[in-house]
């Protein structure tokens, strides 16, 4: 038994992390269960076809699988999130021994993560929930990894984990203690989350530019344009895609518009409803998909309801970055702000300053901004209390304003744009309108409120009839 570290599950990222592990020069043993006529010696294929793996160790027998790893084994399991999972442990736990380690690199749902750590815990058994970001290109030249659970356990793998991860500006690895039990699964939905409002932005941002008369390479070299002030990983992604062709025809121009989700997205909004956390861009982001499923309906809806345009659209391409990047700033606001409610209330204590940095790179919401949040929140927690910010918001929200309204106008839908300036709104004002639905709720349901010439909090009814 000479290798250092398992890896079981050769989907994509499963290879991409084998041969990362293998470029850093790490002896691995690699796992690919055997399904007759469906997956068969896919771990000795996958060796066969790269060099930097000779060294690697290929099974599909389970038992010899665990018996070539070094004891405290080290196993990190990269198969579908869910039930999967629970399988996995099973078939591994008569195979192992007290102080084993299994990491879980899928995207699991952070509750799921607490439970098999408690579970494993009572069979001496270290179970770390790591959320690995990067898709395919980040899991082979650096990801960005989000490791939580027993701190000790964490000690005992960081070496491999920190190395392979993708590194910040300051060459340190974008990989860190996030803290206990399913917080590292915990903020890579979050990161997710973020992830889905970066990318609903983006083709709202170009749907507009296109109704400006932009196709397809015109709207590529404005975002291209953009990169000086909202550089970021899916800026860049995007601005190829629309570059890229199919003969004369633009691709973009034939995908269908039906935006598919693997859940991490439901789960954030999810949790930010059971926390009480306004994460209202993520949940309109999540809509924005669940919308674009109901094709036929839209098809035949949009037979009833004409679009009217009421006026001509006099926005500047200029006035739609500033009006995108002050979503962004909402966007990371919410996002933050969910990270920083699950800390108090789970206790996790969880560091937003550090898990910014390890997002800096590797990951797929990596961008200029969030550099600048690494400082931001070595001083606060609340990015809309860094004067910078306040500068910034103050002067993109003119424009924010604009292109939305003008949207509006034109029947463009923005639901993101347009929640980031509601909820701007509505988190900035003094004094909203939930009086109302106070009194409502006292009048009907004579479930009480509080009064404003009361300081005690004590709560009031009042028959209304
Ligand atoms: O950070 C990442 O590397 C990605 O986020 C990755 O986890 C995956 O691509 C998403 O799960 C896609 O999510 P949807 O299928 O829900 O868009």
């Amino acid at each position: 038994n000479t290798s250092e570290f398992g890896l079981f599950g050769l989907g994509v990222m499963g290879k991409s992390l084998c041969r990362n592990l293998a470029n850093n020069g790490f002896k691995i043993s690699m796992f690919n269960r055997h399904v007759d006529g469906v997956e068969e010696d896919v771990a000795k294929n996958f060796k066969a076809e790269y060099s930097e793996l000779s060294q690697a160790e290929a099974f599909d027998d389970i038992s010899t699988f665990v018996n070539s790893l070094q004891q405290p084994r080290r196993i990190m399991l990269m198969v579908n999130a869910g039930k999967t999972i629970d399988y996995v442990i099973e078939d591994l736990l008569p195979h192992l021994s007290e102080k084993d380690i299994l990491i879980d690199g899928g995207n699991s749902n952070y509750v799921k993560t607490k439970e098999r750590c408690d579970y494993l815990k009572t069979k001496g058994i270290h179970f770390i929930g790591a959320g690995v970001s990067g898709g395919e290109e980040g899991a082979l030249k650096g990801p960005s990894i989000m490791p939580s659970g027993d701190f000790e356990a964490y000690n005992n793998v960081k070496v491999f984990l920190e190395k392979i991860s993708a590194k910040d500006q300051n060459g340190l690895p974008c990989c860190t203690y996030v803290g206990p039990e399913g917080s590292g699964h915990f903020i890579k939905m979050v990161h997710n989350g973020i992830e889905y409002v970066e990318m609903q932005l983006l083709a709202e941002v170009s749907t507009i530019l296109e109704n400006l008369g932009q196709n397809p390479d015109d709207i590529a070299n404005t975002l291209e344009n953009w990169k000086d002030t909202a550089s970021s990983y899916l800026l860049e992604i995007t601005t190829a895609i629309f570059r890229k062709k199919e003969g004369d025809d633009w691709l973009v121009n034939k995908i269908l518009d039906k935006a598919g989700n693997k859940g991490t997205g439901n789960w954030t909004t999810i949790a930010s409803a059971q926390l009480g956390v306004p994460s209202t861009l993520i949940a309109s982001a999540l809509f924005s998909r669940y919308i674009s499923f109901y094709k036929e309906e839209r098809i035949h809806l949009n037979k009833n309801f004409k679009t009217i345009i009421s006026s001509e659209m006099n926005v500047t391409t200029n006035d739609v970055l500033e009006a995108y990047q002050f979503a962004r700033i909402i966007n990371h606001y919410q996002g933050f702000k969910l990270i920083a409610e699950a800390s108090n209330k789970f206790s996790w204590n969880l560091n937003l300053s550090e898990i910014s940095r390890i997002w800096t790179n590797g990951c797929i919401i990596r961008s200029t901004l969030m550099e600048d949040l690494v400082e931001v929140f070595k001083n606060t927690t609340n990015i809309l209390t860094n004067p910078q910010l306040i500068d910034l918001v103050n002067q993109y929200k003119p424009s924010a304003k604009k292109v939305v309204s003008q949207c509006i106008l034109n029947d463009i839908t923005t639901p993101a744009l347009g929640e980031a300036v509601q909820f701007f709104n509505g988190i900035t004002t003094k004094y909203t309108s939930a009086n109302i639905i106070q009194a409502q709720r006292d009048y009907f349901g004579a479930h009480t409120y509080q009064r404003l010439d009361d300081t005690s909090g004590k709560s009031h009814h009042t028959n209304w009839n």
